[in-house]
């Protein structure tokens, strides 16, 4: 998974794999500007056919010329002889310059769409994916990756277009070279074949590094991340942990460096060996050409024509070499992706399913298990029986670790049961349709998100397909008794929750917790999950979202409530009382006190800490 994936491509970087796979690799870019502009990738592959095409003409009119110049006769004869190819020439090098321009424009209007366009998917398939695979490491690992494929699809682009213009002038010199004479064709390549050496040297080596190291960069740059973060500036102050930080920031700026310096130390070593051997392979070729005019074998306007093709071919063969090596670098975080593609498909959320019943009177859990992934001593819900009644306040009780937070996101459809099924009425949620499902949902999590927008988007997030209208707002305020919070804020509902913006505002917890309450009441979902909404409030402030909470339960609404504070408890129609993953105990609020199970020795702990005396300190 992940960066490990690259590691085959990487051992079979090398020339035969390359010219194998580099058919692939055009279709891929070409696939990829096809989606984000036809027009575009149209105007970039004419264009390049045409300027290789442009470079062979442009080489036959060179040989035409040096031919007549170079033949017998009056030497004014023999200029006006090369008028027509040096016309010729002149035509091609304008087209070849217009084409060029063309290209130009066409590559850099389709990369940023390229991108645009990759990013757009990955952002689309990354939100769509099940909560468990997000929460899943590997997958994450993937998405990790994958974000980089974007802008690598882009540079594939400029490298595909290049490519292919290297490939059809590689072509017309070679070309030209085999009609001048068939053993010129081997010493182009024998000239060409040390720089392709040391490129491909050089970022294998550069590949098995990136894929070593990578770990460690990607370590680095968390460290300096929290150096400078908001969330952790508190702590790195009070506690010190700043010098900490910094000096494994260095210690690990350190051994990139020093991988970096062994990099250039070998990438200079191999470029001096090459630039020997493309100094003798050179010496060789002239020394042939050489041979062939001595031998009358050759003409001196073909042997003309032959070190200019020579020198195109080299410059082209080289350049070709280069492109098709970033392009595979390139292709390699495509490719990582384009696997992200594939498997987000697989774990996306399923469209369409069973309609859930219109109004269904109870939701009932039967036998359900749940466990994360992962290890664990013991499943997080285990053989799970019972029922929510709608239109009921129902009260999950345990203490931390017990499962009411799994079962309540079990019940939004956030999570799949192992075991067991969760029915509305008579239709399984596990085949309900999801979209339906979490329209019905309202949910304060117990870590909830604080967007970083104004107060007014984070209550109206709550839903976001609706029209944004001040009365819903002010009605959502209202029933969570945010008024004052949002009354205190400098610009009111416009105020940025975001302190490290310019502007920006932060609140307390216990302010947010009540935003976060506005937000589910300003969604109106049926079903209203709250998990600990009063963790963060002052006493006064608690009793206060209570009431409301009763409130919307008065008017209809159903409300799943997990708390540890027993006494708001008091008011639930229903409490299910869950211990390590376990229902223990179900009833109403009297029935449990009266039956003296877990939930009644727990009341009794919270109430006893109000009736205990404060002892008196001793004395002396
Ligand atoms: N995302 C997760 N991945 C793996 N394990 C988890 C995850 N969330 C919870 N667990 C584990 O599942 C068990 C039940 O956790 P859960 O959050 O449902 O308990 P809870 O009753 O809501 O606890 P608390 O009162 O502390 O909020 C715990 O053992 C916890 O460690």
């Amino acid at each position: 998974m992940g960066w490990n994936q690259h590691h085959d491509a990487f051992l079979e970087l090398n020339f035969r794999s390359m010219v194998r796979r580099l058919p692939g690799l055009l279709a891929v870019s070409f696939r990829l500007a096809w989606q984000a502009d036809r027009t575009a990738a149209r105007t970039v592959l004419a264009a390049e056919v045409g300027r290789g095409l442009a470079q062979a003409v442009s080489l036959l009119a060179v040989n035409s010329v040096l031919g007549r110049l170079l033949g017998d006769g009056d030497i004014a004869d023999r200029l006006r002889q090369c008028v027509p190819a040096l016309v010729a020439m002149a035509a091609v090098l304008l087209v070849g310059a217009l084409l060029r321009a063309a290209s130009t424009y066409a590559t850099g209007r389709l990369e940023p769409k390229v991108e645009r366009v990759a990013t757009e998917q990955y952002l689309e398939r990354a939100a769509a994916v099940e909560l468990a695979a997000i929460e899943d490491h590997a997958f994450h690992k993937l998405l990790d990756t994958a974000q980089y494929g974007a802008s690598s699809a882009r540079r594939m682009i400029t490298y595909s277009a290049r490519v292919v213009n290297a490939i059809i002038s590689l072509i017309a010199a070679a070309g030209v070279l085999t009609v001048l004479h068939p053993a010129l064709l081997p010493l182009l390549v024998t000239m060409t074949l040390p720089s392709a050496w040391s490129a491909l040297t050089i970022a294998r080596r550069r590949y098995e590094s990136f894929h070593t190291w990578v770990q460690h960069a990607r370590a680095g740059h968390l460290l300096s991340g929290l150096l400078t973060e908001p969330a952790a500036a508190p702590e790195i102050r009070v506690h010190g942990v700043g010098p900490f930080l910094l000096r494994h920031y260095r210690a690990m700026a350190e051994t990139a460096e020093a991988e970096q310096a062994r990099l250039a130390r070998l990438a200079a070593r191999t470029g001096l060996a090459a630039a020997a051997w493309t100094g003798v392979a050179t010496a060789a070729t002239y020394a042939t050409l050489g041979a062939l005019l001595l031998t009358g074998a050759m003409a001196l306007a073909v042997a003309g024509t032959a070190v200019i093709a020579i020198r195109t071919g080299s410059a082209s063969l080289d350049s070709l070499v280069l492109e098709i090596n970033q392009l595979h670098e390139e292709a390699l975080f495509v490719g990582d992706l384009q696997r992200l593609y594939v498997e987000a498909a697989e774990r996306a959320i399923p469209s369409g399913g069973t309609p859930l019943p219109e109004d269904p009177r109870e939701i009932r859990f039967e036998h359900v298990g749940f466990s994360y992934p992962g290890e664990s001593t013991r499943p997080a819900l285990d053989d799970v029986s019972l029922t929510l009644p709608l239109g009921r306040i129902v009260a999950l009780v345990g203490e931390n670790g017990s499962g009411k937070t799994t079962l309540v996101k079990l019940l939004a459809g956030l999570y799949v049961p192992d075991r067991g099924r969760i029915l509305w009425d008579d239709v399984d949620a596990a085949g309900a349709d999801r979209r339906q499902l979490a329209e019905r949902i309202a949910m304060v999590a117990q870590d909830f998100k604080r967007w970083p927008f104004t107060a007014r988007v984070n209550v109206a997030v709550g839903r976001s397909s609706a029209p944004l209208t001040e009365e819903r707002l002010a009605e959502a305020v209202a029933a969570a008794g945010a008024e004052e919070v949002v009354a205190d804020l400098p610009r009111g509902l416009d105020t940025l929750l975001a302190r490290q913006f310019n502007g920006g505002h932060e609140l307390s917890g216990g302010q947010w917790q009540r935003l976060g309450i506005a937000r589910a009441a300003y969604r109106r979902g049926r079903i209203l999950i709250v998990d600990e909404p009063t963790a963060a409030l002052d006493a006064r402030a608690e009793l206060e979202v209570f009431d409301r909470i009763r409130a919307l339960a008065a008017a209809g609404q159903t409300v799943v409530l997990i708390t540890h504070r027993l006494a708001s408890v008091r008011h639930a129609d229903l409490v299910h009382v869950l211990d390590q993953g376990r229902l223990v105990e179900s009833g109403s609020p009297e029935e449990l006190l009266a039956r003296g199970g877990l939930y009644a020795e727990l009341y009794a702990l919270q109430a006893e800490q109000f009736a205990a005396r404060v002892p008196a300190p001793k004395a002396g």
